[in-house]
């Protein structure tokens, strides 16, 4: 019975409630989530757990002229349903529908658009400073963070900034020390003794920052929360709320299993219970061959360590920490530091595998050039979600990662076509790895059953001719290959098509191209990232250069954010699903 919240469509209706109701439109809040998340999917433990706080700020403060930033942005649920996307909210993630994150150009109320973590800080100080200069001393300026993502290196620049400034700036630290894994460093403890009032120094951190610091409070203590937020409404300068929340709160087993319950796929709405899942005779996840491998790897290399940051069940590095805890080191949200630690780990002389989403590995770019890729140093970057990510959408494609590596000097870019061939490159690279290397590997399911088979070693430069046909030569790197295969063997044409799978994209095989060159009058290449500056950008190069008379045609990425959908959506979207391959291929 949605009685409260079917009144409700944005703040203003909020704002007619008395105090006494709004317990009741929390509840009704949490069930309208439940309801919609459990049939739709979609990140639900954040939301949960931020239900009071998103009602408190949009009860005291006057959105969207007073701005608020939520970081990361996947615990916005609660604050889509109470401006104005509540009819819409069964649409989240799916394509043309809301996005499971806030953008600027889907509401007024969604101040920043967001998605990767630890923006919040710097960009509300950004506005109020802007604010500030242009005369407007009224206006509120207000970020949530969570403690997993206030740890990272940006959320500290811009305290760090903030606290020098007399901005009109509020951050609301929202601490339920869990990440999407547990939180972890030295950051998670001091809180945990501030939470627990053992620490003397409680609060000093912030405060010697020069916030006006307050807290920890109960984030779940409606009345207590809106009368702090409306307290800290009168204060000018930099304020910090601390508030301690459970995440998944009013589920009982999102609570109990924080990790599995921050994104559950599809639950039963009414008993919350996960619907048993069958994955006996599924082929593996991509980042399971890469956990699996690399555990079986560690087991007889003892030089081997892994490194993620705060992915561990995502990268599934899980699997090593689980049995190797000083040699798998999970160490939060912080790409650039995984980098150069691993950059500093193997020049030591281990065999470092450093294991990164292919959207977050953006924010180690620096990084991956002048710590790794200048020295030579021989680190093994697994570039995991490399390709369209689906539902996630705009914010978290991992399509840049070959255009924005390729350039960079020294290093050797992988990508293997299948799960076997993705084990036995982790295999080949752990015998003996000179340069900096990137194995990307995509989001979902191989197709390969048995993938466990006798390692292999692997010649990277080798060109695999996958299929002979006589007059084109389609190029693929990657998972995709399978796709392009597929709708070749349907085509009444199929006999003029050869396949060719560079599992190396860099350094580029081109003393191959001009063999194949010689059977073949036209080149077609097919990617799964940016045309522009991925692998057929570096094909057209070569070819142009080369054999200037020949043909290259590519299709991948378009210059254009592909936003939430399904993959195999978003591949129509880009063109190269098996529908719009076939049609392409067909017309030759
Ligand atoms: C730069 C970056 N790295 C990693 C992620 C993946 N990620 C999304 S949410 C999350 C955990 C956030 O934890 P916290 O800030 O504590 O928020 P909570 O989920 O507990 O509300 C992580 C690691 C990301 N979004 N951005
Ligand atoms: C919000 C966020 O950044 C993560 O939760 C992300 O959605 C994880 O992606 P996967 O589901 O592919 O692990
Ligand atoms: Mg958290």
């Amino acid at each position: 019975m949605n009685n409260i919240l079917s009144q409700i469509n944005y703040p203003a209706d909020l704002k007619k409630l008395t105090l006494n109701q709004l317990p009741q439109l929390a509840s009704e809040m949490r069930k309208f989530i439940i309801d919609v998340v459990a049939t739709k999917e979609g990140h639900l433990g954040a939301s949960l757990g931020v239900v009071e706080l998103t009602i408190a700020l949009h009860y005291v403060f006057n959105t969207p002229n007073d701005k608020l930033i939520w970081d990361v942005g996947h615990q916005a649920y609660g604050h889509k349903i109470l401006t104005g996307r509540k009819d819409v909210f069964y649409t989240n993630r799916q394509l043309n529908g809301i996005s499971g994150f806030p953008k600027i150009d889907e509401s007024e109320y969604d101040a920043f658009g967001v998605g990767h973590s630890s923006t919040s800080i710097s960009a509300i100080l950004g506005m109020a400073l802007a604010a500030q200069l242009k005369g407007d001393s009224d206006r509120k300026h207000i970020a949530v963070i969570g403690d997993a993502s206030i740890a990272a290196g940006m959320a500290f620049e811009g305290l760090n900034h903030a606290g020098d400034t007399n901005a009109n700036v509020l951050i609301i630290l929202n601490d339920n020390a869990i990440g999407i894994d547990p939180s972890v460093g030295a950051l998670k403890s001091y809180l945990t003794e501030v939470k627990e009032g053992r620490n003397p120094k409680a609060n000093n951190m912030i405060q010697a920052l020069n916030f006006e610091y307050s807290g920890p409070i109960d984030g779940h203590d409606l009345p207590l929360v809106i009368a702090e937020l409306k307290r800290l409404k009168k204060k000018t300068g930099p304020q910090f709320l601390h508030i301690v929340t459970t995440k998944g709160k009013g589920l009982k087993q999102a609570e109990e299993n924080q990790i599995v319950y921050h994104a559950p796929g599809k639950f039963n709405k009414e008993t919350g219970d996960l619907f048993p899942k069958i994955e006996d005779n599924l082929p593996p996840k991509y980042q399971d061959v890469f956990g699996l491998t690399l555990l079986e790897l560690a087991r007889k290399n003892d030089k081997i360590v892994g490194i993620t940051p705060a992915m561990p069940t995502g990268s599934s590095l899980k699997y090593m920490m689980e049995v190797f805890p000083e040699r798998a080191i999970d160490v939060g949200i912080a790409e650039q530091h995984a980098v150069t630690l691993a950059a500093g780990m193997a020049l030591d002389g281990l065999t470092v595998f450093c294991t990164i989403y292919s959207t977050f590995l953006q924010r180690a770019y620096d990084q991956i050039i002048h710590d790794v890729a200048l020295q030579n140093i021989p680190v093994i970057f697994c570039v995991d979600r490399a390709g369209l990510v689906g539902e996630d959408g705009a914010t978290h494609q991992g399509v840049f990662d070959i255009a924005f590596l390729n350039a960079i000097p020294n290093l050797q870019i992988l990508s293997p076509k299948d799960a076997i061939e993705l084990r036995n490159t982790l295999f080949t690279l752990q015998l003996d790895n000179k340069n900096p290397t990137v194995v990307r590997y995509p989001k979902g399911r191989s197709n390969q059953l048995n993938w466990q088979l006798p390692f292999e070693s692997l010649d990277f430069n080798k060109v695999e001719n996958i299929r002979k046909g006589n007059t084109i030569a389609v190029f693929t790197t990657g998972t995709i290959y399978e796709t392009v295969l597929n709708c070749i063997e349907k085509l009444p044409n199929k006999e003029l098509f050869s396949v060719f799978h560079f599992i190396q994209i860099k350094p580029f095989n081109k003393d191959y191209i001009s063999d194949i060159i010689k059977n073949h009058k036209e080149i077609i290449v097919v990617e799964e990232g940016s045309i522009i500056g991925g692998f057929g950008s570096v094909v057209s190069q070569y070819v142009t250069e080369l054999h200037p008379n020949v043909k290259v045609t590519c299709l991948g990425v378009p210059d254009v954010f592909i936003e939430h959908a399904t993959v195999l959506e978003q591949q129509e979207i880009c063109g190269f699903s098996e529908n719009k391959l076939i049609d392409f291929f067909s017309k030759y």
